[in-house]
């Protein structure tokens, strides 16, 4: 199966680099281009714009930072929007809001082609051992289209109905994951202020109803102050800004979300929006302790 794929960034080059290791042609586009060499390398073929790549390949899947770098993609010139047409599928793998989905898909079903969302959960490593959980929603045809490239992708694919659907359970899902870490943080700089050793508490932790893999595969790292990004902070205080639209819109009081985008607006402030999320950390450092 021949796929384009738009957007090399930490995921899509884990996403794209699968496909081609399980045997799919793949085409690719970046905005920085020298970041499609090392696909190349692998066997990639390079398209030189979204149109071109959109002009190539029936399916073309995107993965960009954000609703302006999805808009920009589809809408700009050289963009997806210039070939897109019937018997082409477009799917969006971002993290956006339902709104930038929903503008999306009413742009490429005006020209006849074929619009599926489908944000994922999970980060770099299982991105590039195929285990991310795909949320798709919109043309269900080209859901099943897909299927075959999902099964590389991810470990399990929902389909959720309707174009936003799966933007709506991927900001739920990371506003759930930024306030966890942001309650972590806390724990951390608790235990060792008061002192405790804070490795003690990830054993604790670990052994109890609250284990979940993030504490156990950041916490180690966030205790050696290794913010090597597999998720950027930017990215995740985008993610809670566009959970805390969806909750103004549907009237749902998200105190704990609120402040955990504080804290990482906060992070993001001290120059830190390029680290791993988990560098939300950092800014309990900088109060220093009194008596
Ligand atoms: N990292 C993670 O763990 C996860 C991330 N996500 C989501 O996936 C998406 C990508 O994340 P990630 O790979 O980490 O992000 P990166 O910041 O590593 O990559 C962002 C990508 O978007 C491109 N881009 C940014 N702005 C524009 C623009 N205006 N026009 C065209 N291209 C643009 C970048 O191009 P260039 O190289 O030129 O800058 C790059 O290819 C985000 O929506 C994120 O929230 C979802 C699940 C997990
Ligand atoms: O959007 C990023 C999600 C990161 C993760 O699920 O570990």
């Amino acid at each position: 199966m021949e796929v384009g794929f738009l957007g090399l960034g930490i995921m899509g080059k884990a996403m794209s680099m699968n496909l081609l290791k399980n045997g799919f042609k793949v085409t690719v586009w970046n905005r920085t281009l020298s970041k499609c060499n090392e696909l190349v390398a692998h066997g990639a073929s390079i398209g030189k714009t979204p149109a071109e790549v959109i002009n190539k390949c029936k399916v073309t899947i995107a993965m960009l930072s954000d609703p302006a770098a999805a808009l920009s993609v589809v809408l700009d010139k050289d963009g997806v929007l210039e070939q897109i047409c019937g018997g082409k599928g477009y799917i969006d793998m971002s993290t956006v809001d339902p709104e930038t989905s929903c503008k999306i898909n009413e742009a490429i079903t005006s020209k006849g082609g074929q619009f599926l969302e489908a944000p994922v959960s999970g980060s770099k490593q299982p991105a590039e051992t195929g285990q991310l959980v795909i949320l798709a929603a919109g043309d269900k045809a080209l859901y099943e289209a897909a299927i075959p490239a999902f099964d590389i992708l991810g470990k399990k694919s929902f389909f959720l109905g309707q174009v936003g659907n799966g933007a709506k359970m991927k900001l739920v899902v990371n506003m759930i994951m930024g306030s966890m870490m942001n309650a972590f943080s806390e724990g951390l700089t608790l235990a060792d202020r008061s002192g405790l050793n804070p490795r003690d508490l990830l054993d604790v932790l670990d052994l109890g109803a609250i284990a979940n893999p993030m504490f156990k595969g950041k916490g180690p790292a966030m205790l050696q102050n290794n913010y090597s990004p597999a998720f950027p902070l930017k990215h995740q205080q985008k993610d809670m800004r566009l959970a805390l639209a969806l909750g103004d819109e549907n009237s749902v009081p998200m105190p704990v979300a609120a402040a955990s985008n504080e804290a990482f607006k906060k992070a993001r402030s001290m120059g830190l929006g390029d680290m791993d999320f988990s560098a939300v950390f950092e800014t309990l450092k900088v109060l220093k302790h009194s008596s």
